[in-house]
């Protein structure tokens, strides 16, 4: 079966700097939730960026369901949701008139559209607010909104960098229980990018990035040994907790 994501010796190198991303070699396949690990400046965001079809891989290949993001970028994205690390919604407009707008870029027709938006602020419990400007909602809130714009085009894949930042501790578990679900409800594939240990659950695929390597891989319950975190520590040579 063809994997979902399968990230084949990607490599990316920024203008006159270092490799950010080196000879990454990772699949996910449906239904799975994969948890991309690493402190700050791993290259989480560059491989977003590559995902996205912001950026060419410099070497490599990433495929999504068979499609090469750098020579199919349209097909591919047509398969995946994004939510980035900064907002990318509308402030100003409401969250119905953010979804409408990204329904409608998607080619949705009205009636599906709004049939799509109700069961996607429904299941997120965000109808009753679907009035409310964006800018009005708490951090938590925000987060919801975007997800339930990502999913909108029923994408297979969803990939998530650092959607829990400035989230308390409740509301980040509430949102990772929530991603959980839809891959076990939809079959939706889930690459969740994070610095936090405590969004890892034990029977999720994961991958530890170092300085643009994959520095571990495997379910998390197999790299925690003795604990995820002292598995984590020592791969990236952190010296200090990786909890919050
Ligand atoms: N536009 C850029 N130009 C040059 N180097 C960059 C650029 N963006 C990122 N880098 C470098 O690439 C490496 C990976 O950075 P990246 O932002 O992908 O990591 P990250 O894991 O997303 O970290 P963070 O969580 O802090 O965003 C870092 O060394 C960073 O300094």
């Amino acid at each position: 079966m063809t994997a979902l994501l399968s990230a084949q010796n990607l490599s990316f190198t920024y203008e006159n700097t270092k490799q950010a991303l080196k000879d990454m070699s990772f699949n996910i396949e449906q239904g799975c939730f994969c948890a991309l690990l690493g402190p700050n400046g791993a290259g989480k965001s560059t491989f977003f960026a590559i995902a996205s079809a912001l950026n060419r891989p410099t070497y490599g290949n990433l495929f999504i369901h068979g499609y090469d993001i750098a020579q199919t970028p349209r097909a591919a994205l047509a398969l995946m949701g994004f939510v980035f690390q900064q907002t990318t919604l509308d402030l100003d407009l409401s969250i119905l008139q953010n979804l409408r707008y990204f329904a409608s870029l998607h080619g949705i027709g009205n009636k599906l559209g709004e049939q799509r938006i109700q069961e996607e602020l429904e299941r997120l419990d965000l109808y009753d607010r679907r009035h409310e400007k964006v800018r009005q909602l708490n951090g938590g809130h925000r987060r919801r909104a975007e997800i339930a714009r990502a999913l909108l085009h029923h994408p297979a894949l969803l990939l998530l960098d650092e959607a829990s930042v400035g989230l308390d501790i409740a509301t980040r578990r509430t949102l990772v229980d929530h991603v959980h679900h839809l891959c076990q409800e939809r079959g939706t594939s889930v690459l969740w990018a994070t610095h936090l240990i405590d969004e890892v659950r034990e029977n999720d695929q994961t991958i530890i990035l170092h300085n643009g390597q994959i520095a571990g891989q495997g379910t998390a319950h197999e790299l925690a040994a003795p604990t995820l975190e002292q598995t984590f520590n020592d791969l990236t040579q952190r010296g200090q907790t990786c909890l919050t």
